[in-house]
Formats: structure tokens, C-alpha cells, sequence
């Protein structure tokens, strides 16, 4: 019998602007139900590397396979049907539609009639907590708010896995503690999760497997816990606050 291939693999992602590397050989298998957190420094590759797993951008080189098929240059649409979602550092919403209707553009995806949409739509609304603001204007909500609609928009197209490109970035620490809540309700859902995230309690409490970029290369791999006190990890990367939250 064959063995299931992974969810996601990347081989091998080398991604140039000009010159200069953003990502330089990088490779990545995750499996069904896991959570993935991907740290390292500013400009490290992170995001340039998600772009590519989520086919926002084509690498220079390398290979993608989704779910057994290569999406190495396929659509964000086509990794979209494929079960894969993402968000983006800068929520993507449409400002002058309202959150439901935000969320039903998402549900879309997978259904034609205006109805099924929408009772997808209102089963995500409620899942994520935006019941009460789910008439609002989109471009009226604070960040908090934005960032969970976002998260909904995406979690709409009923993907099996779930890229969230600093999601939690610039919440307070009530509501990262919230996001968390959520992002560990949508992996006990069955989905799949790659988090790239900056705020390290977020990593620390939500990942199974750290993943660290530097200079466009993954340089460690572990449990979250390991990897962060990993003294070349702490001392050539990551800096040394990361090294004190570590120990606290
Ligand atoms: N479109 C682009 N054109 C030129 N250089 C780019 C482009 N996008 C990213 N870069 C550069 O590639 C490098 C990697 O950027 P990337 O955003 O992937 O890093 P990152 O690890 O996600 O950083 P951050 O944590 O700050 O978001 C950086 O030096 C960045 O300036």
C-alpha cells in the first residue's frame, strides 16, 4: 500500500529579486495536522517563501507539491481549490462591503448558489466570534476585527490547510491571547496550519515544529521550545530578547 504523500512539500525554493537571494534553497514538508510556525529575522525570507507555498509568487527554482499535485506554478485560485488559504500581513478585505458578505465572497469558492454561500458564510461568522459586527462595514473595524475577518475570509473556502501571514501582528496581548483561542479551535477542526508570526508566544504555545529562515535558508527545525534555545539559533538570529522570553 502506498503511504499518503505530504500536505504540503517544498523542495528546493530559491526565489532572486535581481541579485540578491530573498530565498536560497529552502525545502519544507508539513503533514496533515500539524502546526508549523515559521520565524527568523526581519527580511529573512519568510514571507517571500509563504508567497510561493500559497502561489502568490512562482519561484526561481524548486517544486511545490499540494496534496500529491504540483502547484509549482499553479494560481493562488488553483491552490485555493486544492484546500489551500492564506491571509495577508495586510488584510486584504474589501473595505466598502460589508464583514458577511467579505465572508461569502470566500465561501464562493466551493459554492455557486448565492445560498449555500451563505450559510457557509454564517457558520464561519459565528465560528469566529464577528456575529455581532457581521452587518458592519469592513472598512470601518479596528485591527483586531480585520485580522479575524481576514482569518474568516480564508477559513470560508473550507481549506484543509491554512497559512496565517502575521495574523496576530499588532494585537494587544488580551486579544493575541484571544487569536490564539481561535487558531487552536480552527486546527481542532482538522486543518492544517503554517504560521508565520513574530509575536514568539504565539510560537511558543501554538506550534508543534519551529521553522527558522535566515538569509533565505532554514537554518533550524524542532520543537518551538528547542529551537528557540538554541544558542546559534539566539545569538547569530534571533537576538537576545528572544533569549530572555525563552528562559522566562
Ligand atoms: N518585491 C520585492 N522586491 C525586492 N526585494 C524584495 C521584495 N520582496 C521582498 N524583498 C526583500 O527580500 C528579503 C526577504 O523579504 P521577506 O519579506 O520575505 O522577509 P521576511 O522574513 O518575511 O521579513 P519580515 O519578518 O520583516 O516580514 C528582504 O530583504 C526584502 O527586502
Amino acid at each position: 500500500m502506498r503511504a499518503d504523500p505530504p500536505l504540503l512539500e517544498a523542495r528546493d525554493i530559491s526565489v532572486a529579486f535581481g541579485s540578491f537571494r530573498a530565498v536560497d534553497g529552502a525545502s519544507l514538508t508539513i503533514g496533515k495536522g500539524e502546526i508549523i510556525g515559521l520565524i527568523g529575522p526581519n527580511g529573512a525570507g519568510k514571507s517571500t517563501f509563504f508567497n510561493c507555498l500559497a502561489g502568490d509568487r512562482q519561484p526561481a527554482s524548486g517544486s511545490i507539491r499540494l496534496r500529491g499535485h504540483d502547484v509549482t506554478r499553479a494560481s493562488p485560485e488553483d491552490h485555493a481549490r486544492l484546500g489551500l488559504a492564506r491571509s495577508w500581513q495586510v488584510p486584504a478585505v474589501f473595505d466598502d462591503m460589508s464583514v458577511r458578505d467579505n465572508v461569502v465572497v470566500g465561501a464562493f469558492l466551493r459554492h455557486k448558489r448565492a445560498s449555500d454561500a451563505a450559510a457557509v458564510a454564517d457558520r464561519v461568522i459565528a465560528f469566529t466570534g464577528l456575529a455581532p459586527i457581521a452587518q458592519s462595514r469592513s472598512g470601518s473595524l479596528g485591527t483586531p476585527a480585520r485580522k479575524r475577518l481576514e482569518i474568516a475570509r480564508a477559513l470560508a473556502t473550507e481549506p484543509e490547510i491554512l497559512l496565517l501571514d502575521e495574523a496576530l501582528a499588532g494585537l494587544t496581548p488580551t486579544e493575541v491571547r484571544a487569536a490564539i483561542e481561535l487558531v487552536r479551535r480552527i486546527h481542532a477542526q482538522g486543518i492544517t496550519l503554517v504560521i508565520v508570526e513574530h509575536v514568539m508566544e504565539v510560537i511558543l504555545s501554538l506550534a508543534d515544529r519551529a521553522v527558522v529562515f535566515n538569509q533565505g535558508r532554514v537554518i533550524a527545525e524542532g520543537k518551538p521550545r528547542d529551537v528557540v534555545q538554541d544558542p546559534g539559533v539566539i545569538e547569530a538570529y534571533l537576538g537576545r530578547s528572544l533569549s530572555r522570553k525563552a528562559r522566562a
